[in-house]
């Protein structure tokens, strides 16, 4: 599998950020910023849903393919999990097969976020975490060569913000594009392969963790600064 994913404008509501990012297969990349600073609107025009970009996974242009194999290529997990639809977990892991719920794929995605123990139960009756891995599982379940998050680590419970972020970079090392945006920039910074600080709809860095998130960018960008194990207000 190879993929290319390139995006040349970020569309921040009516204003248009223009920008050059291409992501590449094998690597974790982890997005942070501010509030409002642009992470999601940047995995939208990754996703191929926002802004200007142009997606390839294995020499097909994302736009020309149709919607059964989009799913099967790339994966997108949106913000909102307020997801309440009256089905069992189980079978909203298999409605993101899109017609092809395998069920070993099925119960291998929910044993990827140890959900099999809630399959039966009504997603509209899980907490908000559960329900979160739920939706985790659904976004792997297809196996896609790209896998884009937003915030998969939020309303996740501290051992399982670790599992998630492990099981992603497995995904990563064997072989597909996971990009993912994150508040924590502590797991940021030991997670990822690469790390981009998006700071008003634009690039602030771009690179290894610690180059990224040095002393200096984070608190020119966060307005944050490290004392003994805490961050504080700069
Ligand atoms: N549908 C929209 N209409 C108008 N403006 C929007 C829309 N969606 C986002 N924006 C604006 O675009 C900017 C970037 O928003 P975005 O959601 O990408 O930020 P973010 O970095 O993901 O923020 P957060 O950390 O709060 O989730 C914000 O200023 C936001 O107000």
């Amino acid at each position: 599998m190879t993929a290319r994913l390139h995006a040349s404008a970020i569309a921040l509501g009516d204003r248009l950020e223009r920008c050059d990012l291409a992501l590449e297969a094998g690597c974790m990349t982890m997005i942070v910023g501010p509030n409002g600073a642009g992470k999601t609107s940047l995995l939208r025009v990754l996703a191929g849903i926002g802004g200007d970009g142009d997606i390839e996974i294995d020499g097909e242009a994302l736009g020309s393919l149709p919607p059964s194999r989009r799913a099967a290529r790339l994966a997108f997990l949106g913000a909102s999990r307020d997801i309440r639809w009256p089905l069992s977990a189980r079978d909203f892991v298999a409605l993101g097969l899109m017609g092809s719920a395998d069920p070993n794929r099925v119960e291998r995605a929910l044993g990827l976020v140890d959900a099999e123990g809630f399959g039966a139960r009504r997603l509209d009756r899980l907490s908000t975490g559960e329900r979160s891995r739920i939706m985790i599982a659904r976004a792997l379940a297809p196996g896609a060569g790209v896998v884009l998050l937003d915030e998969p680590c939020a309303n996740l419970d501290p051992k399982w913000q670790l599992v998630v972020l492990d099981r992603l970079r497995a995904e990563a090392q064997a072989g597909a594009v996971v990009a993912l945006s994150i508040h924590d920039l502590d797991l940021a910074r030991r997670h990822g392969d690469r790390v981009i600080v998006i700071e008003d709809g634009r690039i602030a860095a771009d690179g290894p963790p610690a180059e990224a998130l040095s002393d200096m960018i984070v608190e020119r960008v966060f307005g944050i600064r490290r004392k003994q194990d805490f961050w504080i207000r700069a």
